[in-house]
């Protein structure tokens, strides 16, 4: 049957104005035809475009849908590494899965202590300092809590080092060039050394604790009984590492909301509640995260379309948490909205949608939640700063986006 139903974005109009709305490109798209599906031709492939509540709960049906040859491979040479979990279907999917949770589970308080204690170890240093920036503290301190909490020790000096290279990895999701290159580069040489880590381990050289990520992806064994073999273990312990340290860019984005909502600080002050309201409320109104893909599994019919076995198909992951279906004035920054927010799994997608245990989704929403409340409590209730005047603006049209300045503070003092 042909798929004359729904709305096709020629190539040359696609491509202008991909580039040019970038995290708004389904949704403007969407909107504009009215359609929570259309079709768009990509560097000569089809791409079916889906949107919407029902669209999420649809691309999260693994009866329909796969991960296995949707992920491009320079998405997989810089951010998650070559056949990492993120490519993976059925049973061995959901065995990798279950090391993650387990790995994850019930680990915020550890997290949020590590990072607390080492957001106030900057401070004596900030005393003496005059315009610092946020986003590039954020990156080195959640490196040292990163490594730390997998079982890692590095030296101080190391830090930065690293966590340049982490960061790197992600800022090459969108970057043509040298974003891209950098990117690659930064993860041959963060794998080789985490190679080399791993390997001393298995041979006694080095101790790891158990329990840690460090020591149980050393250890573990695929539903083959076999271990991962190093690279595998290092790409797979890196998929915990780096995340961790992109955390940094919603912690960037958490202050700007702080500072052009200041009503807030009160509240934020006292209540936690509000506290969770407000990081749930970052994550849904700033952009991290701009779609997902996967392939169709099987041919099945929706909404009278078509999708056929192999299509590649791209779900709107920005748009959704923007989504005037779900959101009254989604463009607000408005913590509140989270006040008996029904969850359906499906329409509040910023790390992913469904079940964790079951589909892709982040097994980390928990931790990362954590991660930004320690951080938020610090920046309102341990110290005192000026935010000078600067260019906070971000961009839509840039993957990953951030605070054009990185968020600067100056005048630290101890509350
Ligand atoms: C900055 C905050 C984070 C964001 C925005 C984020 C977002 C996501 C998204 C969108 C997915 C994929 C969902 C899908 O494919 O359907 C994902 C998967 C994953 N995330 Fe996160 N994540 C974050 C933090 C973390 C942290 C802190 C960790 C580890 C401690 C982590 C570990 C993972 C892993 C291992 C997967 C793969 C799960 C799978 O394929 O089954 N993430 N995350």
């Amino acid at each position: 049957m042909p798929n004359s139903n729904v709305p096709v974005v020629s190539a040359s109009e696609g491509i202008k104005d991909l580039f040019t709305s970038g995290y708004n490109f389904i949704s403007s798209n969407t909107e504009q035809h009215g359609s929570d599906i259309f079709e768009f031709v990509f560097m000569g492939q089809k791409v079916v475009c889906i949107s919407g509540e029902a669209g999420a709960k649809l691309f999260y049906d693994p009866e329909k849908f796969q991960r296995t040859g949707a992920i491009p491979m320079r998405v997989q040479n810089t951010l998650f590494g070559v056949d990492a979990i993120h490519t993976m279907d059925g049973e061995s999917h959901y065995h990798r899965k279950q090391l993650f949770l387990s790995l994850t589970k019930d680990q915020e308080k550890k997290v949020s202590q590590i990072i607390t204690k080492n957001w106030e170890s900057q401070v004596s240093r900030w005393l003496k300092s005059n315009n610092i920036v946020l986003f590039d503290e954020a990156k080195d301190v959640l490196c040292s809590t990163a490594f730390n909490w997998a079982g890692i020790i590095i030296p101080d000096n190391e830090v930065k080092k690293r966590a340049d290279e982490l960061i790197a990895m992600v800022d090459a999701l969108g970057g043509l060039g040298p974003r891209y290159y950098v990117g690659k580069a930064s993860r041959l040489k963060t794998e080789k050394w985490i190679i080399k880590v791993i390997e001393n381990v298995r041979r006694g050289r080095l101790k790891a604790k158990e329990g840690t990520p460090l020591y149980e992806l050393s250890f573990y064994k695929e539903l083959d009984g076999k271990e991962l073999s190093s690279q595998m273990a290092a790409v797979e312990l890196l998929n915990i590492i780096r995340p961790m340290v992109a955390v940094s860019i919603l912690i960037t984005f958490a202050a700007l909301a702080l500072y052009e909502n200041p009503e807030h600080k009160k509240k934020l002050l006292l209540d936690s509640n509000f506290k969770n309201m407000f990081v749930q409320e970052v994550r849904r109104h700033y952009p991290f995260v701009p779609v997902l893909g996967a392939r169709v599994r099987k041919g099945f019919n929706w909404k009278g379309y078509e999708f056929k076995e192999k299509m590649l198909v791209v779900l709107d992951v920005y748009g959704i948490n923007h989504d005037r279906r779900i959101w009254d004035n989604p463009h607000k920054f408005y913590p509140e909205r989270f006040n008996n927010f029904e969850n359906s799994l499906y329409n509040f997608i910023p790390q992913g949608g469904g079940n964790p245990s079951i589909t892709h989704r982040c097994p980390a929403e928990k931790i990362t939640l954590e991660i930004m409340k320690a951080t938020l409590d610090f920046l309102v209730n341990k110290i005192s700063y000026d935010v000078p005047k600067q260019d906070l603006s971000y961009s839509l049209k840039r993957v990953p986006s951030l605070p054009k300045s990185g968020f600067i503070f100056t005048n630290v003092t101890w509350k």
